[in-house]
């Protein structure tokens, strides 16, 4: 047969071919003995071997947060200026005891007992393969990887997918492969090129060397060109005018020797060899020392991974990054701080690398953006665009004066036409974690943008989905993971199967090398710190669960639905039609208020439409429980116990703290309505925030809350509608009046206020109604269940959440007679008398689980309870004789327990 080069091998990438490595050396990694051939992948996998730092020292930082094994995590090292250190914590990984079989294969094989169980062994080829046919002249059509496990063959494309199999063989048959041999595997004959080793198939790295990818990245090609003429274009210097530019431009913008001057780490000699062509001087890139001195510590180091991910630094041919930091760390600062200095800076004889930002962000955070440009960098130095109603994008392409855009996501799909024909350098996504779905339109529209720089802001961990995490990769750095479909079949079918409980031993090693290989592939260009690392700079943060007790109508209306037709079909698995949601949502109204089921049951009576999900089985003689004359709008503020508890609440705070203000957080407009109705009553300055309002209006409502001298005493707010990258910092106090599944939407509420800038110590309180669908609400948000996967999502609605018969009896059970549900559901043996806390359990033992990570890595701050960590917090009944919190005391008689924990104590 003519040895003709499969197709991959036609692309001149001769390195990939795999040597053939005897027997006796096959423990050696293939990477090593390709490296040998090739230079270009030294060099490349030099970067990647240092691309993760330990940071032990520093418990908030954690890269990525997919850590393939405990405490692989990032840190910058300040020491040397210019030089990033890095360590890959995924390359010790503990050796693959395949890897061991796989070396002692001579002597198991030679052993009768190992003959009659191969299972044990398994080896791994790359091949080239074509269709079985009798031809003479045959080509090869594709390259492959042979997988022999015990008698059976798998042969697997580099996309991963499984192109043919044969079992039976013998097991001596595989024990003499080598090299050159061919052989019939599922109507397809191959051809052996080579050994690969466990560690390479474990990890994924054989697929990505065939596809040429991130293992050889286009640098080995450009590297490749400067070789073949060596110094030519290095040292072709200098035309007048470049030395003209050069001599003017080589001083650094601001002096690198000051004490505490931030400077960028220098490019390495190919950084050089590819983009400084006319042999500029290197010159320092220094941050400006007006916002080196307001940065924070991890802000400096976001400012230099940013740096070096945008420079290419990082990776070659690779110029994006992911900037994960959790909510409130800045984000936005690190980014100004990015573009203020490309806009005027660069490596090379100092020529600035930028000339045009374009930065996306949601409608609400336009001018806040403007702001903290405003808030950093003053009026002066830098010019900056927001599009609006009066100030379109055609402005901007007139005028030469402005280097940033900033524009919301709809506005930009709108302007694309326009966008599209301006040359950016630099974009930047804000809140980037809806482009996680690369089909939607915002993301083909920022795709099909020339800009190579790219940067996705955001505080919502991504790696919960591993689809997502995807499109979030690609979008930054295009086709680093290969198509999506092999994505799928070379880590996330591996790494999915790990994870279930009946796989296998092999399955579960083989997900976790995925795992660590694509979080070392990724891990380059993605930073996440938690807000531990912050903490230290904020004021103290007391958590209250406060379980309220219902009201006298309220109980006689819960009974009355649950004993409804339409809740017993529910329970019987009748489930048409989501019957089952209106039942939760009736259940979830009246616990706010029974004046909005009233309203509810008054509309169905009065429309005329059909009665498809069997709502009027659901409200059937609850009309008779309330009093005849009911009017919803004059609702009383005793019918509910969640609204007694606020109405004193706002009181107290009002009368104790008079200077500070309070968030007040729903996620529905009509418990918004009766809220302000309150606030009315009682002669409460506020604002408010929802879905209806213009998002023109949004900062300038924001701002007016912030500022010291509004009388503002409370900001009403639909989490849902525009919580988002607020700072609500005004406030210090917020109270969550309703509960959401998704424990996302109410964390995110919760951090608008605990967050830099904050003066007064901060107050949450969580307002449960005790025994009913909200309490379990909550033990879903804090159980093993709703912390799993994507439910930690702000775009995945309640509906979308399966309920078994079994959860929906849960659901549908009313404690009447129990103080709190959960508390006893904690196993805890103290009766609430006094203040308990549970010492038993390590304070960060549970973390939420990711698809990527181990179940053990570090968990973010961020992050939802769990049961463990509640049992940890104080807790005590509404009868405890002991309180001394002040607000606590005023409320206790409608409440009948709390839980409460304190972060941060030492900063008050
Ligand atoms: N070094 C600093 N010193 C003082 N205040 C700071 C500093 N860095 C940021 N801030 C302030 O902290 C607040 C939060 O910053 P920012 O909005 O950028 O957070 P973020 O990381 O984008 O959070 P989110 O994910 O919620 O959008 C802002 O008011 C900002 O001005
Ligand atoms: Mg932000």
């Amino acid at each position: 047969m003519r040895r003709s080069a499969a197709p991959s091998q036609f692309q001149g990438n001769s390195f990939k071919k795999p040597k053939f490595v005897p027997p006796g050396r096959s423990a050696l990694s293939l990477n090593e003995e390709t490296t040998k051939r090739n230079p270009d992948i030294k060099l490349f996998q030099g970067i990647a071997n240092n691309a993760f730092l330990q940071s032990q020292n520093d418990p908030g930082i954690c890269s990525s947060n997919l850590l393939p094994t405990e405490g692989s995590t990032r840190e910058i090292n300040h020491g040397d200026k210019y030089s990033s250190k890095y360590c890959l914590e995924a390359s010790a990984v503990t050796l693959d005891p395949l890897l061991a079989v796989h070396s002692a294969s001579k002597e198991v094989t030679e052993s009768k007992e190992q003959e009659e169980k191969p299972d044990s062994l398994v080896k791994y080829f790359s091949v080239v393969w074509c269709k079985a046919s009798k031809k003479k002249h045959k080509k090869w059509e594709g390259d492959a990887i042979l997988v022999v496990k015990g008698m059976s063959f798998t042969l697997k494309d580099l996309e991963g997918k499984d192109i043919g199999r044969g079992i039976g063989y013998k097991f001596r048959e595989f024990e003499k492969i080598e090299e050159g041999q061919t052989l019939m595997i599922g109507g397809k004959e191959i051809e052996i090129m080579g050994v690969i080793s466990s560690d390479d198939f474990n990890s994924g790295r054989c697929f990505q060397l065939g596809r040429g990818s991130p293992a050889t990245p286009s640098f080995s090609q450009a590297a490749r060109k400067c070789f073949s003429k060596p110094f030519k274009s290095v040292c072709k210097l200098n035309s007048k005018e470049n030395r003209q530019n050069d001599f003017q431009s080589c001083k650094p913008r601001h002096d690198p020797y000051t004490p505490n001057s931030l400077v960028m780490p220098r490019p390495d000699k190919n950084h050089q060899w590819m983009f400084n062509k006319n042999c500029f001087s290197l010159v320092d890139v220094v941050i400006d020392p007006h916002l080196v001195h307001h940065l924070r510590p991890h802000q400096k180091e976001g400012i230099i991974f940013l740096y070096e991910c945008v420079m290419g630094m990082r990776m070659n041919g690779r110029y994006g990054a992911i900037l994960a930091d959790e909510m409130g760390l800045g984000k936005t600062l690190q980014c100004i701080s990015l573009i203020w200095t490309l806009q005027c800076q660069g490596p090379y004889g100092g020529k600035p690398v930028i000339k045009k930002t374009l930065i996306v962000t949601p409608g609400s955070l336009v001018n806040n953006w403007r702001k903290e440009f405003k808030k950093w960098l003053g009026n002066e130095r830098i010019k900056i665009f927001t599009v609006d109603q009066d100030h379109k994008v055609e402005e901007f392409i007139k005028s030469t004066f402005y280097p940033v855009l900033i524009i919301s996501y709809e506005m930009f799909l709108r302007s694309l036409d326009q966008i599209k024909n301006i040359k950016f350098d630099l974009l930047i996504c804000d809140e980037g974690h809806r482009l996680k779905n690369s089909t939607i339109k915002t993301t083909t529209a920022l795709i099909s943008l020339s800009c190579e720089k790219r940067v996705i802001l955001t505080g919502t961990p991504i790696q919960n989905d591993l689809q997502e995490f995807f499109a979030l990769i690609d979008f930054v750095n295009p086709g680093i993971l290969g198509s999506l479909s092999s994505y799928r079949k070379i880590y996330e079918e591996p790494i999915i199967m790990s994870r279930e409980p009946s796989s296998s031993e092999e399955e579960k090693k083989l997900g976790e090398r995925r795992a660590a290989e694509l979080t070392c592939l990724t891990g380059l260009f993605i930073l996440r710190r938690t807000q531990e690392v912050i903490n230290k700079y904020l004021p103290p943060k007391i958590e209250t669960v406060v379980f309220c007790r219902p009201g006298a109508l309220q109980i006689e209306l819960y009974q009355k639905l649950l004993n409804s037709q339409a809740v017993r079909f529910c329970l019987q698995g009748l489930l048409e039609n989501s019957a089952h949601l209106l039942c939760i949502g009736a259940l979830k109204k009246l616990c706010n208020h029974p004046c909005l089921l009233f309203s509810s049951v008054k509309d169905k009576e009065c429309s005329s439409t059909g009665d498809e999900n069997g709502e009027r089985n659901l409200y059937q003689g609850l009309l008779n429980v309330f009093p005849a004359d009911y009017n919803p709008l004059l609702f009383t503020e005793n019918e509910s116990g969640k609204l007694q508890v606020l109405s004193k609440l706002l009181a107290v705070i009002h009368e104790l703290r008079p200077t500070e203000k309070v968030v007040l957080v729903s996620n529905y407009t009509q418990t918004l309505n009766i809220l302000q109705e309150v606030c009315q009553r009682h002669g409460y300055a506020y604002v408010r925030l929802d879905g209806q309002t213009p998002i023109s209006q949004r900062q300038h409502i924001v701002d007016g809350f912030n500022s010291k001298y509004s009388s503002d005493f409370v900001f009403l707010l639909s989490s849902k509608a525009g919580g988002i990258g607020l700072n609500l910092i005004g406030g210090s106090h917020l109270i969550l009046y309703d509960i959401d599944w998704n424990p996302a939407t109410d964390i995110q509420a919760m951090s608008r206020v605990w967050r830099d800038g904050q003066k007064y110590p901060v107050h949450i309180y969580r307002l449960l109604t005790t025994g009913t669908i909200e309490e379990k609400i909550y033990q879903r948000q804090i159980s093993k269940q709703g912390l799993s996967g994507t439910v930690v999502d702000l775009t995945k609605a309640s509906e979308h959440i399966q309920f078994s018969v079994e959860e929906l009896k849960n659901l549908f059970t009313f404690h009447e007679s129990s103080h709190c549900v959960t508390h006893d559901l904690l196993d805890c043996e103290c009766t609430g008398e006094i203040d308990h806390a549970d010492d038993s359990l390590e304070k960060s033992a549970i973390s939420r689980h990711c698809q990527l990570g181990p179940h053990h890595q570090k968990s973010d701050s961020l992050k939802p309870l769990s049961m463990s960590q509640l049992k940890q917090w104080k807790h005590f009944s509404g009868d405890n004789l002991n309180l001394t919190d002040p607000f606590l005391k005023r409320i206790r008689d409608n409440v009948s327990f709390f839980f409460q924990n304190i972060t941060n104590p030492s900063t008050a």
